[in-house]
């Protein structure tokens, strides 16, 4: 049956995050083929949606092509959710060593990492979303310091650095984005 010409026979990935790229490549093995294009996007201000829709946006303009894009959050229920999409800057201030500090003020230790890819058809077009959210806490950094906030984010009991890659990935933030990709990619062939 011919697919509908908005099926992408391989997604081009634009991120700068090397270790983002290892993940979704790992996760997106041998379902999609993929790409990737390391162009520096401005991010703007706002709600998840609204800055990966726009950072969507932007990666078409910038390569006018089909582009997919992911926005990371790090959320902390007792700052009602902020930081946020700005969990980068206080990470590049703080680093891991001291980003558990934000929340020593407060007894809720409660975080969620939340992931939403966007696919862009190419220029003009509307960006489509899919989001993950993995529940869990914000820790003292343990485990190896190489992928962002890895260290300092608790999921029943392991900090996601001290997990297994492939086990990250079955319960993260990304891993479950990605499943609703692969599921809707899987709806444009039928
Ligand atoms: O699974 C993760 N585990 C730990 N840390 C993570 C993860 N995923 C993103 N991160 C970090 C990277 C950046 O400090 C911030 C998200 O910001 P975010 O703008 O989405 O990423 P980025 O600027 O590094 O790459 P991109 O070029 O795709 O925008 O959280
Ligand atoms: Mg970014």
């Amino acid at each position: 049956m011919a697919s509908s010409p908005a099926v992408p026979k391989h997604l081009n990935f634009i991120t700068g995050n090397k270790n983002k790229l290892a993940e979704v490549q790992a996760i997106l093995a041998g379902v999609i083929e993929l790409t990737n294009q390391n162009i520096d996007l401005v991010e703007i201000q706002g709600t998840v949606e609204e800055v990966t829709t726009d950072k969507a946006r932007r990666a078409a303009d910038a390569i006018q092509g089909p582009v997919l894009v992911e926005d990371t959050c790090l959320c902390f229920k007792a700052m009602n959710d902020l930081p946020g999409p700005y969990i980068k800057w206080f990470l590049l201030s703080l680093g891991p060593q001291n980003l558990h500090k934000m929340l020593s003020g407060f007894d809720d230790k409660s975080a969620s990492a939340v992931c939403t890819f966007a696919y862009c058809e190419g220029p003009g077009h509307d960006p489509v979303l899919f989001q993950g959210r993995t529940e869990g806490k914000l820790v003292e950094s343990r485990g190896s310091t190489v992928f962002g906030w890895d260290s300092c984010f608790e999921y029943e009991g392991l900090t996601y650095a001290e997990m297994e890659k492939a086990e990250k990935n079955k319960i993260s933030h990304r891993g479950k984005a990605l499943e609703k990709l692969k599921g809707w990619l899987a709806e444009q062939v039928q």
